[in-house]
């Protein structure tokens, strides 16, 4: 059995990944961290029923304590490179869903993998439909390089534009590349700043943050006289959990940095 510890276990991926876990016949849950609901058990947090397992603040000290296989962090961009840097440091390999990382830290965080024989696992998204969005649109690209992406996401989103905005835009830049395909230029004067949205790698990028939403995306291709949209919606946040499950187990077979859940499907 792994066991796992889940870092901002009261929040709403984190619950939900308290009671992935604990309904894998494979896994264990053994622990619980965040900053609020101290004391409070993890199992009712999740609607899974008492585990008697308390959330419990100081990560540091509670690997000490508990030393887990797994740590799995949905915390927030603000802390998630200090969490995975005392994740690695404690020989303690990690799944990462918290976006917020640039590519620098993740190196930094790969070469400190390698340096302590640990695995860090991260995934901007875990769910099967957006890394198949991410797949087609680095597929479209070549032939269609003209391309804006929307993310729409709930209002409680600390972050913007979005990890999976980010990382499709990336793909999608890569592989026009990679054809020789480029845009055409963006002749556009914004009268007021932010009207094309903020632009990685040149894509311009529009989000959405309303109440109702959980985490929707459309790549839009332009062409002469037509339009090719792929659109991906997680409607519930259970969309994630199989990707969530399945990084856990298969974390601990790459060491040093996996980035995408592609390399694991
Ligand atoms: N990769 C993927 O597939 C997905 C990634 N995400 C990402 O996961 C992250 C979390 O999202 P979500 O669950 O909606 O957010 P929530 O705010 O619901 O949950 C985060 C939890 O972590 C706690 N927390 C914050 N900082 C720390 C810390 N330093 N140590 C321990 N716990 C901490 C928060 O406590 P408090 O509320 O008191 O601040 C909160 O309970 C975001 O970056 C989001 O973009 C989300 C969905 C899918
Ligand atoms: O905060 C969220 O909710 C989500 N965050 C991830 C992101 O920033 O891409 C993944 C998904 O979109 C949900």
């Amino acid at each position: 059995m792994l066991r796992v510890l889940v870092n901002g276990a009261d929040g709403r991926m984190g619950s939900q990944v308290v009671k992935a876990v604990y309904e894998d016949k494979e896994l264990e849950i053994v622990g619980g961290v965040s900053i609020s609901n101290i004391g409070r058990d993890i199992g009712e947090l999740a609607g899974v029923g008492v585990l008697n397992i308390p959330v419990r603040a100081d990560l540091g000290a509670v690997l000490e304590d508990i030393k887990p296989d797994v740590v799995v962090d949905f915390t927030a961009p603000k802390a998630i490179f200090d969490n995975a840097k005392t994740c690695i440091s404690h020989g303690v390999d990690i799944v990462v869903g918290t976006t917020g990382l640039t590519e620098e830290q993740r190196v930094e965080l790969g070469n400190m993998a390698v340096e302590h024989r640990v695995s860090i696992f991260i995934a901007p998204n875990f769910s099967i439909g957006a890394v198949l969005m991410m797949k087609l649109s680095a597929e479209v690209a070549p032939y269609l390089p003209d391309v804006e992406i929307i993310e729409l996401h709930h209002n409680n989103k600390l972050d913007a534009p979005s990890g999976t905005a980010i990382m499709t835009a990336d793909k999608i830049d890569a592989a026009r590349k990679i054809a020789g395909a480029q845009q055409a230029q963006d002749k556009t004067h914004e009268s007021l700043e932010g009207a094309r949205g903020a632009k990685v790698d040149d894509i311009p990028i529009h989000s959405v943050r309303l109440p109702g939403y959980v985490a929707h995306q459309q790549v839009l291709f332009g062409g002469y006289g037509e339009l090719l949209t792929i659109r991906h919606d997680s409607i519930d946040r259970k969309s994630f959990m199989p990707g969530v499950i399945l990084a856990v187990k298969k974390v601990s077979s790459r060491p040093g940095l996996t980035f995408g859940l592609e390399n694991y499907l």
